[in-house]
């Protein structure tokens, strides 16, 4: 299914519309998919921890019902969002890793980190408000960079060993507080290959829902050192031929993307398409 979906806030609650069930990065999956009539949904007298409401679809709002644990249903069956990243069209992909986002965040904000009191949604926001000591707390997110390390026709391509068989991947890591995104795109390139790099160039961005990450994409050049993979990290990391790549990352992927991107301009090919 793929609805018309377009994420707007302070979409009025209401009983009509959509709605999906999640529960820790795993969805409930239909004989039609992800998406139910909200009222039947609601019928099923499920463990609903939190409700919100994350945009509209098609003119009607799709609700996200967050559950304490992932219960049967009959006919139905639980799926995690990365098999639902393999099996759904871009823009279904796009509603799913949103909702997870923000069930995650619903999740882990019910009580207040500073003082333990109960919270509140923030009427028009999507925050969690403590009454009680004022605090606020907006969904997670984690800034990641990711990087095409490149060496003429050459790219620097990595496996860590949660991977699957084969696949090789760029280079990426989480921004530590304290530094821009380009020390952390030479810290990590230096930490998990030793090498050194040169001439950053920001390409893109991409929302990465496992579990939260933004991620920035670069391109940058090598500039010394021998590859060194770091211990327990990094599985195998070598130089591949643009005309004699591996298994590559799904096609969903910022990673993917700029592999592609890099090849086609340097083979002169069609440039690919930034994934959404
Ligand atoms: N969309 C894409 O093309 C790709 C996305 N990614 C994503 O990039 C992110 C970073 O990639 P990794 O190489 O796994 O990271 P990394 O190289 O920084 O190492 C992962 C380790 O960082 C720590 N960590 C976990 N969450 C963190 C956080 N929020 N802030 C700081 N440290 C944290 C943990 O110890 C974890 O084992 C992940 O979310 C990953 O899913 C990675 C490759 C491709
Ligand atoms: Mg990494
Ligand atoms: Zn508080």
């Amino acid at each position: 299914m793929s609805p018309h979906w377009s994420l707007v806030m302070n979409i009025k609650p209401s009983s009509e519309g959509l709605a999906l069930a999640h529960c820790r990065q795993r969805f409930l999956l239909g004989p039609r998919g992800p998406l139910f009539p909200y009222r039947l949904l609601k019928a099923q007298g499920l463990p609903v921890l939190v409700e919100h409401v994350l945009g509209g679809g098609d003119g009607e709002p799709v609700h996200l019902l967050e559950l304490e644990s992932p219960v049967e249903v009959e006919g139905c069956s639980w799926r995690t969002l990365r098999q639902l990243m393999l099996e759904s069209d871009a823009k279904t992909f796009q509603l799913l890793g949103y909702a997870a986002q923000i069930g995650t965040w619903a999740r882990l904000h019910r009580f207040c980190g500073s003082c333990g009191a109960p919270m509140t949604l923030l009427p028009g926001e999507r925050a969690m408000h403590c009454v009680h000591c004022e605090e606020q707390y907006y969904p997670r997110l984690s800034p990641s960079m990711i990087v095409l390390v490149t060496r003429d026709d050459e790219v620097l391509l990595a496996r860590s060993p949660r991977f699957a068989a084969g696949v090789y991947s760029t280079l990426a890591g989480f921004v530590e507080p304290g530094e821009s995104v380009e020390q952390c795109v030479m810290r990590e390139v230096r930490e998990e290959v030793g090498v050194e790099v040169r001439h950053l160039r920001y390409i893109a961005s991409q929302s990465w829902p496992f579990p939260h990450s933004l991620m920035l994409g670069f391109h940058a050049e090598y500039a010394g050192g021998e590859i060194v993979p770091q211990p327990e990290e990094i599985e195998d990391a070598r130089w591949f031929s643009l005309v004699d790549l591996p298994s590559l990352p799904s096609k969903y992927s910022i990673a993917r993307y700029l592999i592609e991107l890099y090849r086609a301009q340097r083979l002169g090919l069609e440039e690919p398409l930034l994934p959404s």
